[in-house]
């Protein structure tokens, strides 16, 4: 029985949202974001596999662009998904290929200080027992540490921002306040945002000192449960193994899923999906999420390291497409962009690489992001999600 294979690189945009505008940096619209150009734009792409698929391709499609380094004639499935959802998030972007379309607008807080409503505010300081929070402000969260850790020590209250995304993060330091105490203030304010249609509440756990401080890898996502049928739900209720690699449990409620594979950073990830490639059940689903390229250089805006990691994942999609079988399919696509030429340090809305390996050469053109948890549905063999319609 034929397997499935569903890989987001986080935030690795194409540029082209028709709905770009709508959609903000520092209050500059989108208009004009390109992660993948902007990256290609430092220095020619070395990117073999995915450029082989069709990435060089797809980019063109999406938004008219060419990369240096990229642009090799298609070997296989390749288009550009557009999002409808109205959020550039993580959620939005993964419940959207999984066939939930947003059906909702999100709660976002002003960019303004403070910028939590006082009943938010109000039952922080309920939970963490604090006279009072820091932050309270739209920040980038190594730069809020490194503002804000020092106080935060002294003072021993939680430091509280947020983004253009429908986020509440709280970051607090592992010894000081407790990594403990910070995720289980983190569950238990969740269900109040989550009222109000805030997607998420982020635990951001740092260590270190004044001049050092470091975020940890235990960060804790509590996000608001996915509104429908997802392609997980989907296939676990119809008896299929469904594995998750990386964040996918977190963004969906760990709903759908047999197992759970997690590891500090994307090489461990990598070995995670390296590993199933090889082993994963006849029939099951693997649906992974490589967020360094988002995390790591989009939001902190650098080009050279987004570059150096497109490379490195390039090499493991080869061995990693490697390990398949004939009659598999494997689908690598984003969530969202997060240009890091762009203004600001949000992601960018755009539209996302479809790359697909094992259907051979096949231009699908340009589709919806539910198309893709559609397409993956179709090749399973299983019931089509309430949204979306298969491309193969
Ligand atoms: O700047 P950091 O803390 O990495 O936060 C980023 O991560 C959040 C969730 O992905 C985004 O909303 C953005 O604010
Ligand atoms: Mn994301
Ligand atoms: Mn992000």
């Amino acid at each position: 029985m034929s397997r499935a294979f569903l890989i987001v690189m986080d935030g690795v945009g194409i540029g082209g949202a028709p709905d770009a505008a709508q959609f903000f940096n520092d209050r500059l619209p989108d208009t004009g974001a390109n992660t993948l150009a902007h990256v290609a734009r430092g220095r020619p792409l070395h990117l073999p596999v995915l450029d082989g698929l069709g990435l060089g391709a797809a980019l063109h499609l999406a938004s008219g662009a060419d990369a240096p380094g990229l642009g090799a004639l298609p070997q296989g499935l390749w288009g550009a998904a557009t999002e409808i959802s109205p959020g550039k998030d993580t959620p939005s972007g993964h419940w959207e290929m999984a066939g939930v379309p947003v059906p909702w607008d999100w709660t976002c807080f002003p960019d303004t200080h403070p910028c939590l409503p006082p009943a938010v505010t109000a039952r922080i300081r309920e939970l963490a027992g604090t006279a009072g929070i820091l932050g309270d402000c739209h920040a980038s969260g190594t730069q809020i540490i490194a503002d804000l850790g020092a106080d935060h020590l002294r003072t021993g209250w939680p430091i509280c921002y947020s983004s253009a995304d429908s986020v509440v993060q709280i970051a607090a330091h592992e010894g000081a306040f407790g990594l403990d105490r910070l995720i289980d203030l983190c569950r238990d304010l969740a269900p109040m945002l989550h009222a109000m249609r805030v997607g998420r509440v982020i635990a951001r756990p740092f260590i270190g000192e004044a001049g050092g401080f470091r975020r940890t890898a235990n960060r804790r996502d509590f996000a608001i449960a996915p509104p429908g049928r997802t392609l997980l739900d989907i296939a676990h209720q119809a008896g299929r193994v469904t594995h998750a690699i990386g964040k996918i449990g977190d963004i969906f409620s760990h709903r759908g899923i047999t197992h759970l594979h997690k590891g500090e950073g994307d090489a461990a990830l990598a070995d995670h999906l390296i590993r199933l490639g090889a082993q994963a059940e006849p029939g099951s689903l693997t649906f992974a999420n490589f967020v360094e390229f988002d995390a790591v250089y989009g939001h902190r805006r650098d080009i050279p390291g987004f570059a150096a990691h497109l490379e490195w994942f390039d090499a493991v999609a080869g061995r990693f497409l490697a390990t398949l079988s004939p009659g598999d399919l494997a689908i690598f696509t984003a969530d969202h962009g997060n240009d890091p030429g762009w203004p600001g340090t949000d992601h960018t809305r755009e539209r996302v690489p479809v790359l697909g390996h094992g259907l051979g050469a096949r231009a699908v053109g340009q589709v919806g992001f539910s198309d893709i948890g559609a397409s993956i549905l179709d090749h399973l063999g299983l019931p089509a999600p309430d949204h979306g319609a298969s491309f193969l």
